[in-house]
């Protein structure tokens, strides 16, 4: 059996589309959406997202405005900006590339964005209010994962659902909001023993570890969709964490990276930032 690809890339292009037409809507009404992205330091693979970012937010006409602060910046320097950008009333979006430089603690910098302009859904109030099933900002990467699924009819309800990693960022909330959709859904991460016994009980399997190639063919059982967010650089060539050639095999669909879940995570973002601009205005 030979896998269908989800094109993560073209789902975007479609959905952000749709955003265009909205953002000009909402332009004749004076509103105008802002997100502004905040990079600290000069990691080249989150320059690289950042970019990417700016480029898909000026491409459906949104304002977005890109901060570039040295490896060096201070933490009582960083709050600061943050607090002056949750008192602009021109700015909806904050976004900070996470992780930050060691003098900086990322909870207390996710804890000072104004929830309302928390675009990621990283603050614990948006966390909580993921986890009691009200609505918030969904993170972005999760947020992608579900509506991929949702445009490829792959129904959710009753799924065993298996994901490999935990981390705030994509593993635990990714989790959360396909059991919202009625998934049944298990975790798995660097202390699981026998990871392959429970990728192979996946009927959708999802893989969030950051470790290139580790999920092939042999992991998984025959019909299964494989999301894989993984996104390794390896010889200056960016892959996933999943062997793409040896899955396509057994699976029934697949996501490829680059091309498939990256795209939808910027895509969400735009989502979100449009979402916190009408917010704020109905207020
Ligand atoms: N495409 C996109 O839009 C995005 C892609 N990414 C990519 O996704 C990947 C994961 O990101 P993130 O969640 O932030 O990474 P983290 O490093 O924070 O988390 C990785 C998770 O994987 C688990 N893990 C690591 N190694 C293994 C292993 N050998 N077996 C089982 N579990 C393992 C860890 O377990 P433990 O908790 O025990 O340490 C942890 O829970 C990265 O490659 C990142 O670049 C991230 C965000 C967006
Ligand atoms: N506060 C915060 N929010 C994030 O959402 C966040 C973050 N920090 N830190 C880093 C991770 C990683 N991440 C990616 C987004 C898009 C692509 C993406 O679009 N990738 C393209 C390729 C891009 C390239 O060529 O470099 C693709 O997969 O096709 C990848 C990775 C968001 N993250």
């Amino acid at each position: 059996m030979s896998a269908e690809v989800i094109y993560g890339k073209q789902l975007a292009e479609t959905i952000r589309q749709e955003m265009k037409e909205e953002v000009a809507q909402l332009s004749e009404q004076g509103i105008h959406p802002k997100l502004v992205v905040i990079i600290v330091g000069e990691d080249p693979a989150s320059q690289s997202y950042v970019k990417g970012k700016q480029r898909a937010s000026e491409k459906i006409g949104m304002n977005s405005d890109l901060l570039e602060l040295s490896a060096d910046t201070s933490e009582e320097k960083l709050l600061e900006i943050i607090k002056e950008l949750n008192e602009d009333k021109s700015v909806h979006g904050i976004l900070v590339q996470l992780p930050l430089p060691e003098q900086i603690d990322d909870q207390k910098v996710i804890e000072a964005i104004d929830p309302s302009k928390d675009v990621d859904g990283f603050h614990p109030s948006n966390v909580g209010r993921l986890m009691t099933g009200q609505e918030t900002f969904y993170p972005c990467t999760p947020y992608g994962i579900l509506v991929m699924l949702q445009r490829a009819d792959i129904s959710l309800e009753g799924k065993h659902v298996v994901i490999v990693g935990r981390s705030n960022l994509v593993g635990k909330p990714v989790g959360q909001l396909l059991l919202n959709e009625n998934a049944t859904v298990t975790h798995c991460h660097s202390r699981t023993k026998n990871l392959r016994e429970h990728t192979k009980q996946a009927d959708i399997l999802i893989v969030a570890a950051g470790k290139a190639g580790l999920i092939t063919g042999e992991d998984i059982s025959d019909g299964t969709v494989v999301i894989d967010v993984g996104v390794n650089r390896v010889d200056g060539k960016l892959t996933g964490d999943v062997d793409f050639e040896s899955a396509s095999e057994k699976a029934s669909h697949i996501t490829p990276v680059p091309k498939g879940v990256g795209p939808m995570t910027i895509t969400m973002l735009l989502h979100n930032t449009i979402k916190a601009a009408k917010w704020i205005h109905q207020k």
